[in-house]
């Protein structure tokens, strides 16, 4: 926890005027039973009611400081705890964003979420206690056997045998509770991940009528989190009633010596109350201590685990790296090989081609034989491992990772739109878009008709509360988002593959008055017809590269496609074949 400290410096002056109005506090809450103590002895005793007033309206004036400086500290710790959390948040963020595939790949989505939502709250709700009650009860405790000692050593000599135990048995259920409630963080985010899996598949889970089975898996992961839970729940409560036993027999045993002590005139009664009263404010910052400890135990837990992201070090390296602006964007794979990080096998074997600028590309192959892979090593998602790849000439390991992602446009598989409006989901492809070009980018893309028909056209809202688009709509609208970036290289990763055959060609003829080099993966004949090459991959290798009609003469396995797809709508090709 203590390495999350950095996260404190901007907020060490309210910090420091909170310390002080809790130490303001803790001072009236120790003079109290001193007051009282005097009260008793010089006032009640001796029957000397001015000692009475005075003192007493003393002590009313001190309740009123404490109260006035438990309020301001109130809010000043809420002013620390909600900024220290506000601030590791947002690092959090950043630098989740920064992390290459690699590193994003060691921690699940919903475990991320959880550190970022409940670990940080907990470490807010930790800082907000500390800063309220944590400093105050060990100090109060310290406070309290100090007056003790200063009131009558003889009698206070028992908090020195009894409180060091309960503080060593407290300390060794902190550093237990500490690992119980690692694995409760670690649970909540199965029970997340199932639970973001669900929402998310809501619709494949009733088609495939697999409620029941969802449901019970639900309660499998929330059972886990429960009976973990409950398991550490139970180790830190036990404190509580030994400590309240251990502190009630130091107690009683005060109130018999003091009997013993006042009767043979060593001790006066006013010393025993004030003695009892510290032994009883004691045991309440010791009770306190409890939930001190599951606060802290639990935060320990969530702070490491907020570090285990801050403290991953391998971010991507923005500033390193050669601006290049690109000319026309041609692209060389030269003896190109890749392996996923953390597996063994090359998914990409020994690739070379060349795609002059300015060319659209096919990409072809079987399911799983590297297309997408080969895209992500253009704009550097993945680095690769042996080969090199140029644009322009210029090798991209050599390139400013940000300057070459801002002049590619990637259109992945699976089309993703955020909440907001249409336009804003265009825009997002370049930052201060104009209207005139989002709309451009739009007829590019073959849905600006679908656009203008709906509700509030380009403002209408998508998502939840919006209108929900079609599969087709969402990949064109990704499109659009591409070619507003006007990039120099765009990848198409099978975006048009619900789009017909029509559409597609009006959106392929768009791409010429975008001058950027194309590639497109697709699994359709049809749209390998329409580009200047074609690429085809088996199993990681490339198998065929050149023009339709060339494969057509010299590929087995491109004429097999071809066949597989032609056969029913051109019969004299199946004759021919
Ligand atoms: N993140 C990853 N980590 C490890 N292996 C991966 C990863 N992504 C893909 N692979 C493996 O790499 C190989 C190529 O996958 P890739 O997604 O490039 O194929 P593809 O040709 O695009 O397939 P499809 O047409 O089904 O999308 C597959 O064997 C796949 O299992």
């Amino acid at each position: 926890m203590l390495k999350l400290r950095a996260f404190l410096h901007p907020y060490k002056i309210p910090m420091v005027v909170a310390l002080l109005l809790m130490l303001a506090e803790l001072t009236v809450e120790l003079l109290q039973p001193l007051l009282m103590a005097k009260i008793i002895d010089d006032g009640i005793l001796k029957e000397d009611y001015s000692v009475v007033t005075f003192w007493g309206a003393v002590m009313l004036a001190l309740s009123f400081l404490a109260f006035a400086s438990g309020i301001i500290n109130s809010f000043y710790a809420a002013h620390v705890s909600q900024g220290f959390g506000f601030d590791i948040r947002k690092q959090l963020f950043g630098k989740v964003q920064s992390f290459t595939f690699e590193k994003l790949s060691k921690f699940p989505a919903s475990s991320l979420i959880t550190r970022m939502t409940n670990d940080i709250t907990q470490l807010q709700n930790t800082l907000f206690m500390g800063l309220r009650i944590m400093l105050r009860a060990p100090l109060l405790i310290i406070g309290s056997v100090i007056m003790s000692f200063f009131v009558n050593a003889a009698l206070a000599t028992v908090f020195a045998f009894v409180i060091p135990f309960v503080i060593i048995l407290l300390i060794w259920i902190m550093r237990k509770g500490s690992g119980l409630f690692k694995k409760v963080q670690a649970k909540l985010d199965a029970v997340n991940d199932v639970l973001r899996e669900n929402l998310m598949g809501m619709r494949l889970i009733k088609a495939y009528v697999r409620r029941g089975h969802e449901i019970e898996r639900f309660t499998k992961a929330t059972d886990s989190l429960r009976n973990s839970t409950t398991k550490a729940l139970r180790m830190i409560e036990m404190a509580m009633p030994i400590l309240l036993l251990i502190m009630n027999i130091g107690i009683i045993y005060i109130l018999w010596n003091g009997q013993v002590q006042v009767a043979s005139g060593n001790v006066q009664v006013g010393e025993v109350v004030a003695i009892v009263n510290y032994g009883l404010r004691t045991t309440a910052a010791l009770s306190m201590f409890s939930f001190i400890v599951m606060f802290l135990s639990r935060s320990r837990a969530s702070a490491s685990r907020v570090m285990e992201v801050l403290e991953i070090d391998e971010a991507e390296e923005k500033s390193v790296g050669k601006q290049v602006l690109l000319q026309d964007g041609s692209i060389y794979f030269n003896n190109v090989s890749f392996v996923y990080p953390g597996t063994s096998e090359r998914v990409l074997k020994d690739i070379s081609f060349h795609v002059k600028a300015g060319d659209t590309v096919a990409v072809m192959g079987g399911t799983g034989s590297g297309k997408s892979s080969l895209f992500q090593l253009i704009p550097r998602l993945y680095e690769v491992d042996s080969g090199k790849i140029l644009i322009d000439d210029v090798p991209v390991r050599s390139m400013n990772i940000e300057c070459l992602r801002n002049q590619i446009g990637l259109v992945p598989q699976e089309a993703v739109l955020f909440s907001g409006s249409v336009k804003d989901n265009i825009a997002w492809g370049k930052e201060h878009a104009s209207y005139e070009e989002i709309i451009e980018a739009a007829k590019a893309a073959q849905i600006h008709e679908t656009i203008i028909k709906l509700p509030n056209q380009y403002e209408t809202k998508i998502g939840q509360k919006g209108v929900n688009l079609s599969g087709g709509q969402k990949q064109r609208l990704s499109v659009a988002r591409a070619f507003v970036r006007r990039p120099k290289i765009l990848l198409l990763d099978d975006s048009t593959s619900a789009l017909d055959v029509k559409t597609e060609k009006k959106l392929l003829n768009a791409l010429k008055n975008y001058t950027c080099t194309t590639l497109l993966i697709t699994q359709k004949i049809s749209t390998a017809q329409e580009a200047d090459y074609t690429l085809l991959l088996d199993e990681g290798k490339i198998v065929a590269y050149g023009h339709h009609h060339e494969l057509l003469e010299t590929s087995p396995l491109y004429q097999k496609i071809y066949r597989s797809q032609m056969m029913e709508e051109v019969p004299d090709v199946k004759a021919s074949n």
